[in-house]
């Protein structure tokens, strides 16, 4: 069997007098160290991009995380200087993609914007400036300029137990505890119909999430195991399973 295909999701970006539609190297290294597959990146260019062409010919779908946010409007917000950046285009490829990939019963890995992104697909909504709400901790990066601080393992999330996180880190019947980085500042407000909390914050932010109608095996983590796959177990776990379940699934089409 060949390695499974994995579609990664681009952040639309200025730079040398161009637009660059980009995924970072930490997200496609961690597909082929943690899965075992080959990344491949989608340029968003929303309808442009005939989804059903590309997702007959892959395997898996991650979307990652981005300092931008998904547009409120899709939501019900309203948008604001202070609540940008805004990427429009990353946003109007990576809904329609989340949710076809979900119709079809692809493995679905979604990572921090792309958690926020997966909730609003589905008709969740966000919560935006969370360390700024009551009762909530600040989960924004430390601020430095050095990356291993900035997803430095930051806070203690608690595993719902018989969830899909649970059974993919194989936690104890109550479900556990595992440690996590933290590089965001809006969290799921209202979860999606669909979806399933599978891990909360101590104060109550949602950090895990999956849909329960999947056709396949899909997670969403508000928090980025891609960044220490190499060394960190839950990190681990998490590629390992989406890397399972790619292979399970192109086995059962074989
Ligand atoms: N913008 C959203 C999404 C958070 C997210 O995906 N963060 C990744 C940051 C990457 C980096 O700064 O290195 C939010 O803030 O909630």
């Amino acid at each position: 069997m060949t390695r499974p295909i994995v579609l990664v999701s681009a952040d639309v970006r200025p730079g040398d007098g161009h637009e660059w539609h980009a995924a970072a190297a930490t997200y496609l290294e961690a597909v082929i160290t943690g899965s075992d597959a080959v990344p491949l990146v989608l340029p968003s260019l929303g309808a442009a991009i005939d989804l059903d062409a590309v997702l007959t010919r892959v395997d898996g779908v991650m979307l990652t995380g981005a300092r931008s946010n998904v547009h409120p409007s899709l939501y019900g917000g309203v948008a604001s200087a202070e609540n940008g950046p805004y990427d429009p285009q990353r946003d109007a490829t990576t809904l329609p993609l989340a949710r076809r990939a979900l119709e079809l019963g692809i493995p679905l890995l979604a990572i921090c914007r792309g958690m926020q992104e997966l909730n609003v697909a589905l008709g969740g909504t966000l919560a935006t400036e969370i360390q700024s709400l009551p009762g909530r901790r600040d989960h924004r990066a430390a601020q430095s300029d050095v990356q291993d601080e900035r997803y430095g393992l930051a806070h203690e999330i608690e595993v719902e137990a018989g969830s899909c996180l649970a059974a993919v880190l194989g936690t104890a019947p109550d479900g556990g505890v595992t440690r996590v980085n933290s590089l965001h500042r809006q969290a799921v407000d209202m979860l999606a119909p669909d979806l399933l909390a599978d891990a909360r914050a101590e104060d109550g932010t949602i950090e895990a999430a999956h849909p329960q109608a999947a056709k396949g095996w899909a997670l969403a983590t508000q928090w980025h195991p891609e960044y220490w796959v190499a060394s960190d177990e839950t990190s681990k776990k998490i590629f390992a399973a989406f890397g399972k379940a790619m292979r399970a699934r192109m086995r059962r089409a074989e």
